[in-house]
Formats: structure tokens, sequence, C-alpha cells
């Protein structure tokens, strides 16, 4: 039994718990900065830095604690940054692999990524760290993701594509072979990409075209 915390108490939080299997996974405690209800009545839900410090303070165990950055959206760089601050108070990051997700036996899978139900992880493929990988997406041979980017549901990144840091790929995207999506740039929902996309820039429709950058 391994024992898990939450940063972050809304839907990723639900997510992710269903994605770590009961037997194996304990979750101790939820962290939110906002003052909002925990999302599962027999998990504690405690308020901010504040309420992750007394937490620690309190605790008279001394067994490992993990700790998982549940919060999805375009958000990527507070998840890797927030992973970063949890790994300072002492909690290595968790990575979640749900256990009907598919992953090549030669793929990297970086510290704290969240691959969720039916996705696919194919052959040569790279993920960064605090990658989030949502419910049925696929992400190709050879691709190379950045830390903190987030493939949403049911994305198909084809081969070879390339995903820098903190982008965010919307439900639905297709991504054609061999592209690149610079730096934090968002991919629309159902977005069809047939050429390179900057980074910050916001793309959709089919063929994608700019939004804003
Ligand atoms: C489990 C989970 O839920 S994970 C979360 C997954 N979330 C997503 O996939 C959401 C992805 N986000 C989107 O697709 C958003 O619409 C964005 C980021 C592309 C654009 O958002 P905004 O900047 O707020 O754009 P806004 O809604 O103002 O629309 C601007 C224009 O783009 C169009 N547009 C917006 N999104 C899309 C889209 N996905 N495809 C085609 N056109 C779009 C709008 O119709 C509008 O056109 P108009 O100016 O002719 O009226």
């Amino acid at each position: 039994m391994r024992d898990v915390i939450l940063w972050g108490g809304t839907g990723q939080a639900r997510v992710l718990r269903e994605a770590l299997p009961c037997a194996d996974f304990r979750i101790l405690a939820v962290f939110d900065n906002r003052p909002i209800p925990s999302p599962f009545p027999d998990v504690p839900i405690y308020l901010g830095e504040e309420g992750l410090r007394s937490w620690l303070a309190a605790r008279t165990e001394a067994i490992e604690v993990r700790a998982c950055v549940a919060i999805g959206g375009h958000r990527g760089s507070d998840r890797v940054l927030l992973q970063e601050w949890l790994q300072q108070q002492g909690m290595q990051p968790l990575t979640v692999i749900h256990p009907r997700a598919f992953v090549a036996a030669d793929a990297e899978i970086g510290d704290g990524a969240q691959i969720l139900a039916m996705s696919a992880i194919c052959a040569n493929v790279k993920l960064g760290r605090g990658v989030i990988v949502n419910t049925s997406a696929s992400i190709d041979h050879d691709c190379v993701i950045g830390e903190g980017v987030h493939v949403g549901p049911g994305a198909n990144l084809a081969g070879e594509v390339r995903v820098e840091d903190y982008a965010f790929i919307g439900v639905g995207a297709v991504v054609s072979p061999g592209l690149k999506i610079g730096r934090s740039a968002i991919v629309g929902a159902g977005a069809v990409v047939i050429r390179d996309v900057a980074a910050d820039e916001v793309v959709a429709g089919n063929p994608a075209r700019s939004l804003r950058r």
C-alpha cells in the first residue's frame, strides 16, 4: 500500500483516484488553494500551503508519501511548479498509469505523468514530467512530448510529432505526422492540425487556423 496526497480537489482528483488501484494506493489527504469541499467523503481536504505545512507537521508516521498534482486544463506550468514545490516538501511525484492504458515497453515516462484510461503511448515515445495524457488519447511512435503538456481526451497525435513544454491539445484534436506544437501553444477542441503551431499560438478548426498569438 502506497500513501498519496493530491494537490487539487476537483475533477482531475476524481479521475486520478479512479486511475489508482485502491488495493495498492491510499489517498491520505487533498489540498486546494480554494476553500472547497473534499471530492471524496472519506478523505479530508486542507486549504493551501498553510494547510499542507500543518498537515505535515501533525504527521506521526514516517512512511513515504507521494504527491500527485490534480490540475488539468492548460495550466501545465502550474502543475510542474507545484510538483517541484511538493518535492521540496519531501514528497516525490507519483506517476499514474491507469491499468487500462497501453504504454509501449520502450516509452520513456517522466515523473508525475498521468496516463489515463484507454490512452495509448506507442513505441519510442518520450513524455516529460507532469504530462497528462487524458482518456482515450493516443500518442503514436517517436513523439516527443515536453514537460507539463496536456493531451486532451480523445486527441490523436500521429507519429514523430513534437509537443513543446506546457502546450495543451484540446479534446478530440488531431495532429498530422512530424509536426511541431510550440511551447504553451493551445490546439482547440476538434482541431485538425496540418502545419506547425508556433509558441503561444492558439489554433482551432479543420484545417486548424490561428485564433491568436
Ligand atoms: C476532461 C476534460 O475536460 S479536459 C479539458 C479539455 N478541454 C478542451 O478541449 C477545451 C479546448 N478549448 C477550446 O477549444 C477553446 O475554444 C479555444 C482555446 C480554442 C479558444 O477559446 P477562446 O480563446 O475562449 O475562444 P472563443 O470561445 O472566444 O472563440 C473565438 C473564436 O474561435 C472559434 N472557436 C473557438 N473554439 C473553437 C474550436 N475548438 N474549433 C473551431 N472554432 C473554435 C469561436 O467560434 C469564435 O469564432 P468567432 O470569432 O467567429 O465567433
